[in-house]
C-alpha cells in the first residue's frame, strides 16, 4: 500500500514480533525498508523469524525479552539504539489472554494478562518515548488493541481492561508529546486468521465459525490487513493522525455500541 523505501533508515521495535500479527507487520515494515526489532520471549521462534526476513532481503534482529521486566527491556532497547543508532517506531503487540470466567480469575492470572499488555506498553512506550525527546523529537507508535476493551467481554475481563488501559495510555500520551512531534494510535483488530487468539479463544468447538456469523462483511481479517493499517498509521503519511482508533473488525461491532 505505501511507497517503497516509506521506511528507508528506520528502526521500527516491535514487540511480539516472532509470530502472528506482530510477525507480519515486522514483515511489511522490513519489506518497506525498516529496519526491525523483534521482541519476545522464545530465542528460537525469534531467530527463525530474523532468518527468514533477512533472506527476503530485509534487515532484521531479534532480542529475547519479557515486556514485563523493566530492567531488560530498557537494557534492550539501549542496546537497540547502541547498534543502530536510533529507534524511531514502535509497536505494542505483545499480548497473553486466555478465556476465564470472572470470579474464577486468580490473581496471578489477572496479573499475568495485565503486566503483559499495559504493563509491558508502558514500559516500551516510555522508554522509546524518552529517546526520542532527547533526540529532538518525532517518531511515531502504535499499539494493538482489541474490541473487548471498547464494548466489554465476560471471558477475558484481564484482557479487556489492560486494552482499555492501553487506549487511554495512548491518548494520555498523544496529548503530552504531541510538541514533541510523536505521534501515537491504535489499531484494534477483529478476530484475525492464522494467530495466536483464534487457537487460545477460539478452539472450542463451533467457536470460530459462531463469530464469523457475526461478521457483515462475512470473513474474518487476514494478517496483512491488520499490517497494512499499522504501517499507514506509523509513516509520515499519517503525520496529523493522532491519539485515535483504527477499529478493522469488517463491521463485527457495528449496532453493539
Ligand atoms: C474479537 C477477537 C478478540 C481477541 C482479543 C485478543 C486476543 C489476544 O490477546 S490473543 C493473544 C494470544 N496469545 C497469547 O496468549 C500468547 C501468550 N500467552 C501466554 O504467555 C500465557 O497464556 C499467559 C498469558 C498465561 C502468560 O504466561 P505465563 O506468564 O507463563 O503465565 P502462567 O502460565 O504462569 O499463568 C499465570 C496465571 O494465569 C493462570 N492461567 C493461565 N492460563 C489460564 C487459563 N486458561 N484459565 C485460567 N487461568 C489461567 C495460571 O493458572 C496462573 O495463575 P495461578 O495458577 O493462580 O498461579
Ligand atoms: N489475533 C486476533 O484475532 C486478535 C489479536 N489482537 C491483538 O493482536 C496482537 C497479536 O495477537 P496474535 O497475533 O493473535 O498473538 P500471538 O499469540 O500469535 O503472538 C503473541 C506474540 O506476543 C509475544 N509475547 C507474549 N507475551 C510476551 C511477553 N510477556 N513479552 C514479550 N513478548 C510476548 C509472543 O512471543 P513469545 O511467546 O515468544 O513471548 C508472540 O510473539 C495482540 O496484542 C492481541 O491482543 C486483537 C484482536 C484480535
Amino acid at each position: 500500500m505505501l511507497p517503497p523505501g516509506s521506511f528507508e533508515g528506520r528502526v521500527a521495535v516491535i514487540t511480539g514480533g516472532s509470530s502472528g500479527i506482530g510477525e507480519t507487520i515486522a514483515r511489511h515494515l522490513a519489506a518497506l525498508g525498516a529496519t526491525v526489532v523483534l521482541l519476545g520471549r522464545r530465542p528460537d521462534a525469534l531467530r527463525e523469524v530474523v532468518a527468514s526476513i533477512r533472506e527476503a532481503g530485509g534487515s532484521a534482529a531479534g532480542f529475547a525479552a519479557d515486556v514485563r521486566d523493566r530492567e531488560r527491556v530498557e537494557a534492550v532497547l539501549a542496546e537497540v539504539v547502541d547498534r543502530y543508532g536510533r529507534i524511531d517506531h514502535l509497536v505494542n503487540n505483545a499480548a497473553g489472554n486466555f478465556r476465564v470466567a470472572p470470579e474464577e480469575m486468580s490473581p496471578n492470572a489477572w496479573n499475568a494478562v495485565v503486566r503483559i499488555v499495559l504493563d509491558g506498553s508502558w514500559h516500551c512506550t516510555q522508554t522509546v518515548g524518552r529517546h526520542l525527546i532527547a533526540r529532538g523529537g518525532g517518531g511515531s507508535v502504535v499499539s494493538i488493541g482489541t474490541t473487548p476493551a471498547l464494548f466489554g467481554d465476560p471471558d477475558t475481563a484481564h484482557s479487556a481492561s489492560a486494552k482499555a488501559g492501553v487506549l487511554a495510555m495512548t491518548k494520555s500520551l498523544a496529548i503530552a508529546w504531541g510538541r514533541h512531534g510523536i505521534r501515537l494510535n491504535v489499531v484494534t483488530p477483529g478476530l484475525t486468521d492464522d494467530t495466536g487468539a483464534v487457537s487460545q479463544l477460539f478452539a472450542a468447538e463451533g467457536a470460530y465459525a459462531a463469530n464469523l456469523e457475526k461478521i457483515p462483511v462475512g470473513r474474518h481479517a487476514n494478517r496483512d490487513e491488520i499490517a497494512e493499517a499499522v504501517t499507514y498509521l506509523l509513516s509520515d503519511h499519517a503525520g496529523y493522525v493522532t491519539g485515535q482508533n483504527l477499529v478493522i473488525d469488517g463491521g463485527r461491532s457495528l449496532g453493539i455500541g
